[in-house]
């Protein structure tokens, strides 16, 4: 009988391999966002096999990688009618890069300057015609995440990145996704973590639903009804057997949103459950086996809750398989023509032709810090494609960026940075409580019948600021107008 080798772990497999291999700094160019065709979405190409790149027009975008004599060259085509046939050239300079312009018709400008020849300084941003590049100096990359990657098409649920250290994140926890480890995703407000349980569950090959509980809204009287279910007859209003959120994710993934506004009761009730993998449903007798895959999120720090005993340490240790941290938006701009090319999809209006941004507003995007993440950028697109007139998006459709991102960032930068991972909740205006604001705006509504710009004029406010509040507060406009 002949024996199948038994690996030993030092494995020859390349892929194994290559995925252990320590993240090397490496050199990178990204395209950033095509502004005037967004749903090109964005590239990145790895500089560190590389000597010149030179940029210029082409019918696609398509980057081929050429020898010749002794330099590797690296050409970049970008479909762009404003961009010269020869445009740029990104020269290798000790350990650095230097950009420079070949004499184009319509300039090159670096950090919104026109320049000749400049030594480019990490997150540098490029401007040729109406594309948006970034130069990084030095990111952290598997041999993996280092290759090039055009991405024209969106992944599933989340997964989808050009920046290289979060790509090998992503990748972990796609592999994760597949064995039914409990994972925790972690990461500021609007970061995306509900997206991505709903693609690690994607992945899982769980044939189960997912069943989301908003744990910040269980109530202490009804707690174990609603996580475990009922019996028909057990109190005084059950007319019905009630499954509960557990057991309905049975066979799927239970995704606890805000653990960390878990209540203490529903702490030890939950951990029971996990450590058990049964319930017993208000006024039933004995337990029910569930097949349960858990993945929770929060923005809150749970280990510092957990050191305050807001949080039950064994639950914790349970939930925490997989930590995953997701990165806010400003640390990954790089991702911005992906991003704004799903998003603009999503909220396309159909038979509406496709929007673009005018090289202006495309700036606009990648300067930003985003303090409300991907939800911010969703609801900023959502109101400027509503205003913009024609095709693109202008600046002044993306008003509320200047206005309400510099005024949250300010805010954050004040507050005390141990009590959440995110920063705090928009100031609606200064001094006004969000209810407050709502009930003025509810009341100008009704006064000029639904005119946004009256109620804008009232208020000393802009007309995008007030359908920002009104997409807000889902205010339905159309009310009014009747
Ligand atoms: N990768 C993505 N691509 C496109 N849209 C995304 C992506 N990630 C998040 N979004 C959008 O951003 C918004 C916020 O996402 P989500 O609710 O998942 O964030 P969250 O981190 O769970 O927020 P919170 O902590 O406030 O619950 C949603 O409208 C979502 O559709």
């Amino acid at each position: 009988m002949t024996r199948k080798p038994i690996s030993l772990g030092t494995t020859q497999d390349p892929v194994r391999e290559e995925r252990r291999a320590q993240p090397l700094a490496r050199p990178f160019l990204f395209v950033v966002l095509h502004c005037d065709q967004p749903a090109l979405g964005g590239a990145r190409y790895c500089l560190s096999e590389i000597d010149v790149v030179d940029i210029g027009r082409g019918p696609e975008r398509v980057a081929s990688r050429v020898r010749e004599a002794n330099t590797r060259r690296l050409d970049l085509r970008l479909p762009d009618g404003t961009i010269s046939k020869t445009q740029a050239r990104l020269v290798r300079s000790g350990h650095g890069w230097t950009f420079e312009d070949a004499g184009s018709r319509n300039g090159s400008f670096v950090n919104d300057k026109r320049v000749r020849t400049v030594a480019l300084e990490d997150g540098d941003f490029i401007e040729l015609g109406n594309v948006i590049l970034r130069y990084r100096a030095g990111l952290p990359s598997s041999p993996a995440s280092a290759g090039d990657l055009d991405l024209e098409s969106p992944a599933v649920g989340g997964f989808s990145t050009l920046v290289p250290p979060l790509a090998d994140e992503l990748d972990t926890l796609m592999r994760i996704a597949r064995a039914p480890i409990p994972v925790l995703l972690l990461g500021e407000s609007g970061t995306g973590k509900e997206v991505l349980a709903g693609g690690v569950h994607a992945l899982s090959g769980r044939t189960g639903p997912l069943v989301a509980v908003n744990c910040g809204a269980l109530t202490a009287s009804l707690l174990e009804s609603q996580l475990f279910g009922h019996v028909k007859g057990a109190f005084t209003g059950a007319i019905r057997d009630e499954p509960g959120y557990v057991r309905r994710a049975n066979g799927g993934t239970l995704f606890l949103d805000e653990v960390g506004d878990l209540p203490m009761p529903a702490q030890a009730a939950l951990l029971r459950v996990l450590e058990e993998s049964e319930v017993v449903p208000v006024g039933g007798t004995s337990p029910i086996k569930v097949d349960l895959r858990v993945v929770a999120a929060t923005h809150k720090p749970l280990d510092k809750m957990a050191i305050r005993g807001e949080l039950r340490v064994d639950l914790l240790a349970r939930l925490s398989g997989h930590r995953h941290m997701l990165t806010p938006l400003r640390d990954r701009i790089e991702d911005m023509g992906i991003l704004v090319r799903d998003l603009l999809r999503r909220s396309k209006v159909p038979g509406a032709p496709e929007l673009g941004f005018t090289v202006e507003a495309g700036k606009l995007l990648v300067q930003q810090r985003w303090p409300l993440n991907i939800r911010e950028l969703s609801q900023t697109l959502g109101v400027a494609a509503a205003l913009a007139d024609g095709p693109l998006i202008e600046s002044a459709h993306l008003e509320s960026v200047h206005l309400e991102s510099a005024h949250l960032e300010s805010a954050h930068l004040l507050a005390p940075s141990h009590e959440t991972i995110a920063p705090p909740e928009p100031e609606e205006e200064r001094g006004t409580a969000p209810d407050e604001l709502r009930g003025r705006i509810l009341a100008l509504l009704e006064k000029h019948r639904g005119n946004v710009s009256g109620v804008a004029r009232d208020m000393g406010k802009s007309r995008v600021q007030v359908h920002r509040w009104i997409q807000r507060f889902s205010i339905d406009i159309d009310a009014y107008r009747a």
